[in-house]
């Protein structure tokens, strides 16, 4: 049992504590604004000289208040992946793409986390904000994370570990995301507030480089090519050089030009703009298009040759053909080709710009990559080194290239049908699409023997027919009676 004079002396503390505490209440409602402030930072100061502890607070929302803090966000995507494993209390929320959820520390929970053998406290905290005006914005500083740390530690925190939670939180956010495919919208739609320049979808091509079929000592130098670039920010920077690099791809159709960029985009996971060139109305638009493009991308240019007339000598041809005598039908074709100018005006000098003026340094990490079917018909200024870093072409499937196809549909990594394939593609040529197309089991009664047959006779008679071709053309070369009459395809009268 306490004694009395014990007892007294809890009851007073008791009583005077009660007292401080209704007085300061009546302090805070009653007191003028400014000397509570006043009072406030006094205290915080007095506080402050016995606590050895810093505090650094992430709060939600920036000044402008619309939008929520990068650091925030960050610091959140951080403490998700590390410190969720140790908190007590968690809150869950539906991911984007609504397939998967997402947990974070709840409120005014609080988790350790450990740097260079640092203790370090996180705790997520909600601020009491005063009545607010109405207003549609969100209150200001709502929630905050709270970063506490020794003061002997300043230097390791502020310095090290601070960066160590960006990056790491940056890396988990660009892993987590959901991938775009963006295509550019129609520019005569740009104004309405609710079109944006490019619209998007969530990309989730299943190309992969193990699926795509060609040699591997060709595939493996193209995934080391790509890894090395998207790892290469510093020594862009020391060479002094913008962070992107070109394809060229180029090779008959089928033969795995598109496959590939999906293949690239999901090796490094990044988005990808697929930019059709027909739609853009002139070099400005197509600058802008650019300007709206972020990094870790990949922009996309089909069909190149199709797109644009870029070997310059089209059109020369037709300036050319206006000095001399004009026919009637001839006006008529130089207004429609007039009129289906005036509709894309994107210039050959406006794509090189595109690609490597000032304005392609903007955001960094970017592949920019064309595919053509005619590499022959390009301008070799547009594909020159720098602009198109790396060539790659895409032919005809081999037999490395088959095995792989094998391997993907049908699970097999030898068969006796092997040799007769082998024999056969050294004779005749057939894309990839085309081997598997033959290769995909069709019904449930179609095994391996019977794919492999259908490739094998689809093969016999790619080899027929082009045997069947050349003889026409050796009897042509022979008989000049029979030779195709020669057409000039740019002179030629349009009647
Ligand atoms: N190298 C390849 N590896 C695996 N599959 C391939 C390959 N090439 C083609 N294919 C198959 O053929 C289909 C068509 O290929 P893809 O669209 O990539 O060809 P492309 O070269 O882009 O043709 P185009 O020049 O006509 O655009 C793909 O869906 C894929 O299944
Ligand atoms: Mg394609």
């Amino acid at each position: 049992m306490l004694p009395a004079s014990m007892t007294e002396m809890w009851a007073t503390v008791g009583s005077t504590l009660a007292s401080v505490m209704f007085v300061w209440a009546i302090v805070r409602q009653y007191c003028p604004p400014d000397l509570r402030t006043f009072f406030e930072a006094y205290t915080q100061r007095l506080t402050s000289y016995f606590n050895p502890n810093i505090q650094i607070s992430f709060p939600e929302h920036t000044v402008d208040r619309f939008n929520r803090s990068e650091a925030f966000i960050t610091v959140e995507t951080y403490l998700s992946a590390n410190a969720t494993k140790s908190a007590k209390r968690l809150k869950a929320e539906m991911g984007k793409d609504s397939s998967n959820i997402v947990l974070s520390m709840d409120e005014y929970e609080r988790v350790t986390d450990e740097f260079r053998g640092i203790k370090i406290r996180w705790a997520s905290t909600k601020a009491t904000t005063e009545t607010q005006p109405i207003s549609f914005l969100p209150p200001p500083g709502k929630r905050f994370y709270k970063l506490t740390f020794h003061k002997k530690h300043r230097e390791t925190i502020t310095k090290s570990y601070l960066d160590h939670v960006l990056k790491e939180g940056k890396e988990i956010r660009v892993r987590n995301r959901q991938r775009k495919l963006y295509t550019n919208c129609p520019t005569e739609k740009w104004p309405s507030y609710k079109q944006r320049m490019w619209s998007s979808i969530v990309f989730e091509h299943p190309a992969k480089f193990e699926t795509i079929a060609m040699e591997p000592e060709k595939k493996q130098e193209i995934i080391d090519d790509l890894l090395t670039f998207s790892k290469s920010k510093d020594f862009y920077a020391k060479i002094g050089k913008a962070w992107k690099r070109g394809y060229l791809l180029h090779g008959p159709p089928g033969t795995g030009k598109s496959s590939m960029i999906a293949a690239m985009a999901n090796l490094l996971n990044y988005d990808i703009y697929d930019l059709e060139l027909t739609a853009v109305k002139d070099n400005t638009e197509l600058r802008k298009l650019l300007i709206e493009t972020t990094g870790k991308s990949i922009i996309v240019i089909e069909d190149i040759d199709c797109s644009l007339d870029l070997t310059g000598q089209r059109k020369k041809n037709a300036e050319k053909s206006s000095d001399e005598e004009e026919k009637p039908n001839e006006k008529i074709a130089k207004k429609l080709a007039k009129e289906e100018d005036s509709s894309s005006k994107v210039t050959l000098s406006g794509l090189l710009n595109f690609i490597d003026g000032l304005w392609s340094s903007c955001g960094g990490e970017r592949l920019i990559v064309f595919t053509t079917n005619y590499v022959e018909k390009l301008d070799p200024a547009l594909i020159r080194r720098g602009r198109m870093d790396k060539h790659i072409e895409l032919s005809y499937c081999g037999f490395e290239a088959f095995k792989v196809l094998a391997r993907n549909y049908l699970n097999l990594e030898m068969h006796p049908m092997f040799d007769a394939i082998q024999r056969l593609m050294g004779e005749t040529k057939i894309t990839p699409a085309d081997v598997a197309e033959n290769l995909m089991p069709k019904s449930s009664l179609d095994d391996a023997d019977k794919c492999l047959s259908k490739l094998i006779q689809a093969l016999e008679e790619a080899k027929e027919l082009e045997a069947a071709k050349k003889k026409d053309e050796d009897v042509k070369e022979n008989d000049p009676t029979l030779k195709d009459p020669v057409v000039d395809k740019d002179t030629e009268n349009p009647q």
